[in-house]
């Protein structure tokens, strides 16, 4: 049974610790849509954790971008992102992560950064069958953030 434990845990991909900041809803930089017709659009947590997994299984695969993502603690990633997605899609998920200003400072990530990324966000709503529409009204909700993310 020991065994059995020491065996799953070891399989389970573990997070590197960050350093200590205030877990916040409000660190997610916007308040969530309130529209159970989007968060079915999605097809609930499932599917946004496919959502947020093939946009981080493409951005390393993207050679705009991929350098930016390398050394980083994709476990955590993927884990906060969906929270992130949930949270902001209506989906009634907590968001633990870091705030956006914080979560990319020094990382000297420009405007074309971002449009690639969100072109891998697009490819991945896609490949879900999100509806186009419901694409669009999350990027808007998502667009104001490039303020605390891209450096200039
Ligand atoms: C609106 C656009 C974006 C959103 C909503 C977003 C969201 C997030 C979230 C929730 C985290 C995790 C925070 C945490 O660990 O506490 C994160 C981290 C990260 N993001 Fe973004 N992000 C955006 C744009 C970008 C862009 C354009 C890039 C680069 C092309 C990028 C690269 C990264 C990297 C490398 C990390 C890991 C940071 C670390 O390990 O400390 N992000 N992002």
């Amino acid at each position: 049974m020991i065994l059995a434990l020491a065996l799953l845990l070891q399989a389970v991909p573990a997070e590197e610790p960050v350093d200590p900041y205030p877990v916040s809803n409000a660190n997610a930089g916007t308040t969530p849509i309130r529209d159970p017709a989007l968060w079915r659009a999605f097809h609930g947590r499932e599917g946004v954790g496919r959502v947020v997994d093939g946009m981080v299984d493409r951005v390393q695969k993207d050679p705009r971008i991929a350098d930016i993502f390398k050394g980083h603690d994709l476990v955590r990633l993927r884990r906060v992102l969906r929270e992130h997605f949930c949270h902001v899609l209506g989906g009634g998920c907590d968001y633990t992560g870091r705030t956006m200003r914080d979560a990319h400072k020094d990382m000297g990530v420009q405007q074309a950064d971002m449009g690639a990324l969100i072109e891998n966000l697009q490819a991945s709503m896609r490949a879900e069958g999100v509806p186009f529409h419901a694409q669009n009204r999350f990027l808007a909700k998502l667009a104001p953030m490039r303020r605390d993310v891209v450096q200039r």
